[in-house]
């Protein structure tokens, strides 16, 4: 695992848009795994940023993101489908039709699950993976179990998870209670990992999941295993480390 530290938010999403676009630019029609959550939020504006000024084009990448809630339509602003538009697809020349999401509107959980897994299959793979982290060291939303969930898989939310993303719902009660995620063998099979932590809240779970022992009880301690990740992370969420 190759640590890039930072200064901080705006730092790390800086170097991590440069990773990204190095990829892009090496691989103009590469697949890129993506990611919701606050922490990439700075890292597509940077690409953004940059895309404006014509340092980078997006027009032959396709793109397949790691998650979605069940049940949200795309046009609620929570879904995930809303933010990808909101922070990137609609700011930058991707071709919409190359965007992929797990299609949270789909009840049949099995038949959903299986088009997703066979969709990123048919791709030939993810070049470069886009991760966050949760609090319980889950990744996409591959929660905290007894073994490693593998493939896209449709999942009960924890209520740490519910939990943390009430904040952008109402109240909880309207956060939903399952997601359609990428499985921890889907997301293994990338062939490159970028990792981004923020944040002194995630400084304990960062000692955990990487210092730590690999353990489904801990998601993104199986990243361990994985030969190609780059972790960047800020001076907050590293602190632990330094004990
Ligand atoms: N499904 C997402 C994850 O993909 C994300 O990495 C994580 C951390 O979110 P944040 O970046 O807001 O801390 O939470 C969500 O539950």
């Amino acid at each position: 695992m190759r640590i890039y530290k930072a200064k901080d938010y705006k730092d790390m999403s800086r170097k991590a848009a440069n990773i990204i676009s190095a990829q892009v630019t090496m691989k103009p029609d590469c697949t890129l795994g993506l990611a919701t959550g606050s922490t990439p939020i700075g890292t597509y504006d940077q690409l953004v940023e940059w895309y404006e000024k014509g340092d980078i084009d997006f027009s032959e990448v396709t793109t397949v993101n790691l998650d979605e809630y069940k049940g949200l339509p795309r046009e609620n602003d929570q879904s995930y489908y809303y933010f990808m538009h909101e922070h990137f697809f609609d700011r930058v020349n991707i071709d919409v039709s190359h965007t992929n999401l797990p299609d949270g509107t789909n009840p049949d959980e099995d038949a959903e699950c299986a088009r997703y897994e066979e969709l990123i299959h048919s791709l030939g793979g993810v070049d470069l993976q886009l991760l966050g982290l949760g609090h319980n060291g889950h990744i996409g939303f591959n929660e905290p179990g007894e073994f490693f969930e593998k493939e896209t898989h449709c999942v009960q939310l924890q209520e740490s998870t519910i939990e943390a993303n009430k904040r952008f719902f109402a109240s909880a009660d309207e956060v939903p209670k399952k997601a359609y995620t990428m499985g921890i063998k889907t997301i293994m099979q990338a062939k490159k990992i970028l990792l981004l932590v923020s944040g002194a809240d995630k400084a304990e779970i960062v000692k955990t999941a990487f210092f730590g022992p690999v353990t489904p009880a801990v998601p993104a301690s199986i990243l361990q295993m994985h030969s190609d990740v780059t972790l960047v992370v800020d001076e907050a969420a590293y602190s632990k480390i330094a004990e």
